[in-house]
């Protein structure tokens, strides 16, 4: 039109709007409506830059919501949960997946609504410039979506493989690495080398097949449209016909330029959310299964204390004055046939210590699980004060405090290890300076080089065992709880340091209620009451005299050990 402006008046429409819009020349109106055309030319760039930015925003802004979501429901998951669960598999759930839900499910999602608008946007124009030749694309087209559809259950299989050997290298490295100690002298290195070499190459096959399985639709596309274009320009040739070619020619042309690129674009896109199906999944389910568990624990609290559920969500402070008594507790971990705990029934009065000794296996560590409120008893109940502690099992966990075996302990400085969860601001330094006293851990803040400030390095590994279960202490200690259970360390810490354990804990009897696991019978001197354990049931109870001193009298056994 510009090179022939008279071409105008070939067109009925445009000599329409010509004669209609009132200018004076067919020069001036060809600058008027190429104006016109460059602003709606920007007008279409902002508004597709908003739509994608706004395809951004909302997308991201899910994927803030998910991991948020995810990370809530792990933080409030049953402590059965955890017995099954996979730390590698939480991590790549939270990080991966849903950067995958993200990127390519619900990015790729809007994608394809605005794609599949501006290819019927496309199509109703060609359209009606040709009938017959859009409805021949549209068949071409239509017939590569079929085609490609036979590969719908490669992408899923493709996108599974990728989600599942991208888990399982996060679990090697987890495992080369946490154990890496082990890893270094037991010299496996190769083992886990291995591992890993069959998991990068399980993830570059899939990953690299699933990419080129992508590149096949616009392949396809751009391979039967080339041939069509020199089929028909064959035929209109031979028939003489070279109006109808132009024509023809044009419309195929304008589709190859606008039509593939969008088509192709949809067709990538369904491609990435097949692949994406098991990560939908995934996620679903982990969210589901949590959910489930957490409604039979919360069935059980409310069938147990006929509560309402508004009495299970009342916070109110539980008082311990008294004494903790267990009736009759029983439990059983899922799909085990025996009890680990059979009919225990004990009572613990406030400012006195127990013991719990037994052979391995005889469940100390579950009974400790069930005294913290982590595991539900499939039968039994736990009282303070005559009040079960399922009717707020918030309250009563903030009352106890929990000094596992094995303390964890963040990457941090000794003070935030103590005074853990709490903000800086937040920390009291007289409450944080008593727990260190008390908790025997003076010498080593003197020893470190920054004292309290001084970064303990990742586990702690900067500490000895010893060390690590006094930080343990001083962290119960400084969050004031009145009950402690203990579950003493197994490992074989060196006299010094365990007289120091020891005397960190004997410090404490009288002004706190504890409950100590023991492994060695040294520790438990001065607990009050202490009760052995077989077979999941309490088969003997008494003063330490009763029950250590003459047991091995009797049968002369090493005192170092439970
Ligand atoms: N997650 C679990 N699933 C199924 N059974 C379990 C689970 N954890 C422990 N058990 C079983 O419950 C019983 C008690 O185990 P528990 O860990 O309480 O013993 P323990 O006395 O603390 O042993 P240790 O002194 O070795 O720590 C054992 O028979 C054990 O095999």
């Amino acid at each position: 039109m510009a090179i022939k402006p008279e071409s105008i008046n070939q067109s009925s429409r445009l000599s329409q709007i010509y004669h209609l819009s009132g200018t004076d020349s067919i020069q001036s109106f060809i600058l008027i409506l190429g104006l016109f055309v460059a602003i709606l030319f920007y007008v279409k760039l902002i508004l597709s830059w908003c739509i994608q930015r706004y395809i951004y925003k909302f997308s991201y802004h899910q994927l803030k919501k998910l991991r948020l979501r995810l990370m809530n429901a792990y933080l409030s998951a049953p402590f059965t949960f955890y017995l099954k669960a996979n730390t590698a598999n939480l991590l790549h759930n939270s990080f991966h997946e849903v950067n995958n839900f993200c990127n390519d499910i619900m990015i790729s999602l809007l994608k394809l609504i605005s794609e599949f608008f501006i290819i019927i946007f496309i199509v109703i124009l060609l359209a009606y410039t040709d009938a017959i030749a859009t409805a021949t694309i549209t068949i071409l087209l239509l017939l590569t979506l079929l085609f490609y559809n036979r590969f719908r259950k490669k992408l899923v299989y493709f996108g599974r493989e990728a989600s599942q050997s991208r888990a399982s290298a996060i679990r090697v490295l987890n495992h080369a690495l946490g154990g890496f100690k082990e890893t270094r002298i037991i010299g496996c290195e190769n083992y886990f080398q291995e591992q890993m070499d069959e998991q990068a190459q399980r993830y570059s096959y899939v990953i690299s097949s699933y990419n080129t399985l992508q590149l096949l639709p616009r392949l396809l596309m751009e391979g039967i449209f080339i041939t069509f274009i020199i089929g028909f320009t064959s035929l209109f040739i031979l028939l003489n016909d070279s109006e109808n070619l132009t024509s023809v020619l044009s419309i195929f042309v304008v589709a190859s330029i606008r039509l593939i690129p969008s088509f192709s674009q949809f067709m990538t896109v369904m491609g990435k959310l097949r692949n994406s199906s098991y990560t939908l999944n995934r996620l679903y389910l982990e969210l589901k299964a949590i959910e489930q568990l957490c409604a039979s624990n919360h069935s059980f609290l409310s069938k147990s204390n006929s509560l309402s559920a508004s009495n299970l969500a009342n916070n109110q402070a539980m008082h311990f004055a008294r004494q903790i008594v267990l009736d009759q507790v029983t439990y059983r971990y899922p799909g085990t046939d025996t009890p680990a705990l059979h009919e225990i029934s004990l009572s613990l009065k406030k400012g006195k210590s127990i013991a719990f000794i037994g052979k391995s296996g005889s469940g100390k560590t579950t009974l400790a699980d069930v005294i913290l409120g982590l595991l539900m008893p499939e039968s039994g109940d736990i009282r303070v004060d005559d009040q079960s502690i399922y009717v707020n099992l918030r309250s009563w966990q903030n009352l106890v405090g929990y000094i596992p075996q094995s303390i964890f302990l963040i990457d941090d400085t000794l003070e935030r290890n103590i005074a853990f969860g709490v903000p800086d601001h937040l920390i009291d330094p007289k409450r944080l300076d008593n727990s260190i006293k008390a908790a025997q851990l003076e010498e080593l803040v003197k020893q470190l080089p920054d004292g309290i400030k001084t970064t303990l390095g990742e586990r702690g590994v900067r500490l000895s065992g010893g060390q690590r279960q006094r930080v343990g202490i001083a962290r119960t200690l400084y969050h004031e709880r009145e009950i402690l259970v203990m579950d003493e360390a197994t490992s074989a810490l060196d006299s010094e340091t365990e007289t120091l354990v020891t005397e960190a804990i004997k410090s404490l009897s009288g002004t706190k209620t504890m409950i100590i696991i023991a492994h060695r019978l040294s520790t438990i001197e001065h607990c009050d009451w202490v009760y052995v354990l077989e077979q999941g049931r309490i088969v003997k109870s008494g003063t330490y005299q009763d029950v250590v001193v003459e047991e091995q009298m009797l049968h002369g056994s090493d005192s170092h050990s439970a």
